[in-house]
């Protein structure tokens, strides 16, 4: 290995924060840390399949622009961006000018959006280069990154498992040091669960935080974009980026952000109250994820927190809820894919050239099969007739959920689960059986219905299959700080315990790649 390369492998193993503070320092360029990555997905992406698209050229103009910036000092230099240069990859569900959107879908194959999504022009307005677009569940609609129509992306800690799902691809790309940061969108875990079972750190912000605007919706009262960092403190950052109010969103919340990054850099949990969620640990929960939690209990309870118990008994009606809602409002969401306005259009073999059969043609053949069963789904419990008993139903526990957080939020200023039950499972486990696929999203789901924010942050690796697992933290709506607070001294407390950063452990993807290719020589 030559010395470049060594530099290049410390460059992207660097976090969002420290490439900055680099940066500023003048130590490195934005040309160079961006050619780094850019070098380490050419060089893994092959395995990992974490990227849709990449566009190269574009991220290195903005950071060749970044550079001449800085060089000439100045009022604008002065006037960049703390992350001005650091790059960032873009889940595809989430519209950009210039680069392809397809939504993990066949159906908008080749599809470029005429605008791009607010959160895209706020990371342009930083001058953050977009490395590319990252593989998802279709429509996100899975926990695996397995319904994807290009293929599923790979857990860089074992290339036969899933890293989880749906923004796999963010996930995986800032798991395997493709990108330092990443944005995802959660509708009912798709940032938590895939930063639980890769070792890095997920936020949902509360609902209506960040714009939507630019999003493809997927359920419109449940999705909202987050970010997909290595560390709490560039969750915090890339948070401040893209959040805040935004007139093109009709849900965007009026007030200001929290200063986010200020709440990461607070440094103690004395006094605050840390609510276990009875129902969400336990029975179902793998040994090795329960461990993980305890340890991250104690740890809390040694720096000062309170821990407590609180209750949360209609939790256990959420995920049925969910999945009545969700597919209610992707059916409806998802009618615009008709064959005439975007993307593919398939015309029917025979028979007349009705507008309804076109549309039936192009969704038959555009539309992956988990897409067609939650349309069907639906469609159906929103039906007349069966409306009041599964959609008014999901609604009313809906109501109850959010009771419930209320009554946990009067005991507890954060509450703490497990992000997952279990760890990265191998591809193909439970392609074949959707219940077991939704199980994945039991502790995250109560979240989005209720609007509240959340953090997934890795906890360690579990004892029997050496997996990272997850830990998330709840607050109240509008509380994100909270967050960042607790999460920021969690993730000191751990590194600590395990003696560094945990992504540090995980295998060397370029090392492996090399081996494959020695082996296939020798054969
Ligand atoms: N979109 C999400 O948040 C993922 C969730 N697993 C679902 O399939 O609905």
């Amino acid at each position: 290995m030559t010395d470049k390369n060594t530099s290049a492998d410390t460059l992207i193993r660097l976090s969002a924060a420290q490439l900055a503070e680099k940066l500023h320092a003048g130590e490195v360029t934005a040309v160079e840390a961006t050619q780094a990555y850019l070098d380490r997905i050419a060089a893994v992406d092959g395995q990992v399949n974490a990227f849709l698209h990449v566009n190269a050229e574009e991220a290195l103009a903005v950071a060749a622009e970044v550079d001449a910036i800085r060089a000439a000092g100045g009022a604008e230099a002065e006037a960049l961006h703390y992350l001005a240069g650091v790059p960032i990859a873009v889940k595809d569900l989430i519209v950009t000018i210039g680069q392809p959107t397809t939504a993990g879908s066949k159906i908008l194959e080749g599809w470029h959006s005429p605008y791009d999504a607010t959160v895209v022009e706020r990371l342009r307005a930083a001058k953050m280069p977009i490395l590319g677009k990252t593989n998802l569940d279709e429509f996100a609609m899975g926990s695996s990154t397995e319904h994807s129509a290009y293929g599923p992306t790979r857990n860089p800690w074992d290339l036969d498992r899933i890293p989880g799902g749906s923004g796999g691809g963010s996930a995986a790309a800032v798991a395997a040091f493709e990108a330092p940061l990443a944005l995802g969108t959660d509708t009912g875990g798709s940032i938590r669960q895939p930063g639980a079972v890769t070792g890095t750190v997920g936020v949902k912000p509360t609902y209506g935080s960040v714009s939507r605007y630019g999003a493809i919706a997927m359920a419109s009262s449940l999705d909202q974009i987050g970010p997909v960092t290595r560390t709490v403190l560039d969750s915090a950052l890339l948070h401040q980026v893209i959040g805040g109010h935004d007139p093109r969103d009709s849900t965007s919340l009026p007030e200001p952000l929290a200063d986010l990054v200020a709440a990461a850099k607070t440094g103690n949990v004395e006094g605050l109250r840390i609510g276990i969620i009875k129902e969400l640990h336990g029975e179902g929960y793998q040994a090795g994820v329960e461990n993980r939690f305890n340890d991250a209990l104690e740890l809390l309870k040694e720096a000062g927190a309170e821990i407590v118990e609180v209750s949360c008994p209609n939790f256990q009606y959420a995920l049925g809820a969910y999945y009545l809602i969700m597919p209610s409002e992707a059916s409806s969401n998802l009618a615009k894919f008709d064959g005439v306005r975007y993307g593919l259009r398939v015309l029917p073999v025979d028979g007349p050239m009705t507008i309804e059969r076109v549309m039936g043609a192009t969704r038959a053949a555009g539309f992956g099969d988990e897409v067609k069963r939650r349309i069907i789904l639906g469609t159906y419990a929103l039906s007349a007739g069966y409306y009041d008993a599964y959609y008014g139903s999901a609604q009313k526990v809906r109501t109850l959920v959010q009771r419930d957080f209320e009554a946990a939020f009067a005991e507890a200023d954060v509450l703490i689960s497990p992000t997952a039950p279990t760890t990265a499972f191998p591809l193909g486990e439970k392609l074949d059986d959707p219940l077991a696929m939704y199980l994945n999203d039991v502790a995250t789901i109560p979240a989005n219905l209720a609007g509240v924010p959340g953090l997934s942050l890795p906890g360690g690796l579990a004892d029997e299959d050496g997996l990272p697992v997850g830990i998330q933290l709840l607050a109240p709506a509008r509380e994100d700080a909270r967050l960042y607070r607790v999460g920021a001294v969690l993730e000191s407390l751990l590194e600590a315990k395990w003696g560094g950063p945990l992504l540090a452990q995980a295998p060397d993807l370029a090392a492996a790649a090399a081996g494959t290719l020695e082996t296939q020589e020798a054969k």
